[in-house]
């Protein structure tokens, strides 16, 4: 089987839960070969965001079309764009090379409330980088900044008025995120030729750090395995049922003080523990 390489475009965290580093990690853990074009580089951690360092908008444009003139891509997730240079370049970077499948998880603000999106981008990623989406996975507050309303949207049932207006918008699916509600399950809505719900059972845990790349990244490393034209309602439920898992392993990690990181590797690492115990084992026999 050809090994996929998938391409994030996205920012940095140094702090490795979240960004670029946790859609690598997501990208290797669905055995996918990934690649990164930064467009901006993040001061955090699990604790917080102190700073960032937008990058050139050229040159984020070079980065992109260094990978596309020598390498086969075979899908690209878009997170954090910082400003609407980037955006429109990211944007003209996508017409000219990019005919696979466009995963974009529109960041604007982390979890910790520092804004990684300057207000005046939010139009030129929904203008134009929303309609050039296979998937575009907003949470509840991005939601509410696409949509221009006064609140956010606090129950499931509004989830569900609202995915429609989304889906206008221009992608050809919407992935609405529930996990900023609360209750027994975190249920995200897919929208686009059908309508799904994908309900997952609320984990335990305060290490919820780069959830949202990491669920993204998933479905974009995920799509160009499902066979010949993507199947975009196999990969997020998939993806989805990886991010419980890592999710349920998160604790496992002891990273930072804050918000830490999802496992990403839980079922590898579980599995390479058994080989080294066994490999032990003969050695004390012989
Ligand atoms: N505690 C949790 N248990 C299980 N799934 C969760 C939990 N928190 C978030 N999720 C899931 O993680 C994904 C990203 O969640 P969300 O918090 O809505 O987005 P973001 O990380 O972009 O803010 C969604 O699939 C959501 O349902
Ligand atoms: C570079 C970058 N991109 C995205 C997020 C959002 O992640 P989260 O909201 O899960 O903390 C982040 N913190 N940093």
């Amino acid at each position: 089987m050809v090994i996929p390489n998938v391409l994030s475009i996205a920012g940095t965290d140094p702090s490795g839960g979240a960004g670029i580093q946790a859609d690598l990690k997501a990208f290797s853990a669905h055995r996918t070969f990934g690649m990164s074009a930064i467009t901006a580089v993040v001061a955090q951690n699990t604790r917080g965001v102190r700073s960032f360092v937008s990058l050139d908008a050229a040159f984020v444009y070079d980065q992109i079309a260094a990978v596309f003139e020598d390498i086969r891509v075979d899908a690209v997730k878009i997170g954090m764009v910082a400003n609407s240079e980037i955006a429109l370049a990211i944007a003209k970077a996508l017409d000219r090379y990019a005919s696979c499948p466009v995963v974009l998880d529109p960041v604007m603000v982390a979890k910790s409330g520092h804004h990684l999106l300057d207000e005046s981008a939010v139009a030129a990623l929904r203008d134009e980088l929303i309609p050039r989406s296979t998937v575009v996975t907003p949470n509840l507050p991005e939601a509410r900044v696409l949509l221009g309303l006064e609140r956010d949207i606090d129950s499931l049932e509004e989830m569900r008025e609202r995915v429609a207006a989304l889906r206008a918008l221009g992608p050809q699916w919407v992935l609405l995120k529930g996990g900023h509600l609360t209750g027994e399950t975190s249920l995200d809505i897919l929208h686009g030729e059908r309508t799904l719900e994908f309900a997952a059972p609320r984990v335990t845990t305060t290490n919820t750090h780069g959830t949202g790349c990491t669920l993204s990244a998933s479905i974009a490393a995920l799509l160009p395995q499902t066979g010949g034209t993507p199947d975009v309602v196999r990969s997020v439920q998939s993806a989805k049922d990886y991010l419980t898992e890592a999710l349920r392993h998160a604790d496992e990690l002891t990273v930072g003080g804050g918000h830490g990181p999802v496992h990403h590797f839980y079922a590898m690492w579980n599995a390479s523990t058994q080989i080294a115990a066994s490999h032990v084992s003969v050695g004390a026999a012989s």
